[in-house]
């Protein structure tokens, strides 16, 4: 449970007393509470571990441009710090409800929106960020191959060697994946990704209003962030159809799909282990043998 120290920190944050404070499940990484207030809720992360603070200022900056877009929800940053050794994140308690197909297609529109705001000629970010708990790195490139290929495969690719979970002999070279990439890719505008869109990153207000929460943005190829939605089950038709009016279907996509998913099941090969090592394989053995 929160500190009695920290309680009332957050406290003099929220200028207002701290009635109750409740453990909301659900996160991996940090523990998450909801905080109650004579008349509001708050959400609050806290985590002591050694990356903490540089995790959360990444993950307020990433919410923060989300909602500079002006194109979805993200729920208000209210504090970001340290106290006695606790990192936290403050921000409004978003109340959910179970979405209904009509709350999936707004999504859909709404990703799409976020996903045409013109972010300028270059791939990556202002910041190296996180992937869950696992570091990102965002250095900016013109072109794509190089980024997906220098940013994405090879961080990973060369954690799964320092862990052991790959062989090098299993590890493609840097000259193979340029060039197993490259006939994939047609021409790519950057656009503002969401970074990892996975099911538990996305709130459903009580008024049906979409929010990205948790996210690890950049600047890449819209798709990555649609294959990253369709890994574990998929957002469903009527998101996807949403989607699809403002970026129609185009060329190779099922094949990049998966091409963008190999990102995913390397950073949880790394994290989570080797029932992911078979997933992983089948992937690199398609695309750059
Ligand atoms: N602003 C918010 N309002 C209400 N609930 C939230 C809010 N942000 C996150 N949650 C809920 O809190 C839980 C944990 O949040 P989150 O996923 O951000 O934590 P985490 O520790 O970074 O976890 P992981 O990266 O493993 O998912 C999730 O179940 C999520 O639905």
């Amino acid at each position: 449970m929160l500190s009695s120290g920290l309680k009332s920190h957050l406290g003099q944050i929220l200028e207002s007393t701290i009635q109750k404070v409740e453990v909301v499940s659900g996160g991996d990484i940090s523990k998450a509470y909801c905080i109650y207030t004579p008349t509001q809720r708050f959400f609050c992360k806290v985590n002591n571990s050694a990356f903490a603070m540089e995790m959360f200022i990444a993950e307020k900056d990433g919410i923060e441009i989300i909602g500079h877009s002006k194109t979805i929800s993200v729920p208000q940053i209210l504090g970001c710090g340290e106290f006695e050794g606790n990192c936290f994140l403050l921000m409004e308690f978003i109340e959910t409800k179970k979405p209904t197909q009509k709350d999936m297609e707004t999504f859909g529109h709404q990703l799409a929106q976020m996903h045409s705001f013109p972010v300028g000629d270059s791939f990556g970010w202002k910041q190296n960020n996180f992937i869950g708990s696992l570091p990102q790195s965002n250095t900016y490139h013109t072109e794509w191959t190089y980024f997906y290929v220098h940013e994405r495969l090879v961080p990973q690719l060369q954690m799964g060697l320092d862990k052991k979970l790959l062989h090098f002999n299993e590890v493609p070279t840097e000259k193979s994946l340029l060039e197993g990439c490259k006939g994939f890719f047609p021409e790519i505008i950057p656009a503002l990704l969401h970074g990892d869109l996975w099911s538990g990153n996305y709130l459903i207000s009580n008024e049906g209003i979409p929010y990205l929460i948790d996210p690890a943005v950049y600047y890449g190829h819209a798709e990555v962030d649609l294959a990253m939605t369709r890994l574990f089950g998929g957002f469903g038709t009527s998101f996807y159809n949403a989607y699809a009016e403002h970026f129609p279907i185009t060329k190779g996509v099922g094949e990049r799909t998966d091409l963008y998913q190999l990102y995913y099941l390397l950073v949880h090969l790394n994290l989570f282990g080797r029932s992911y090592y078979p997933s992983v394989m089948r992937l690199l053995r398609r695309y750059f043998d």
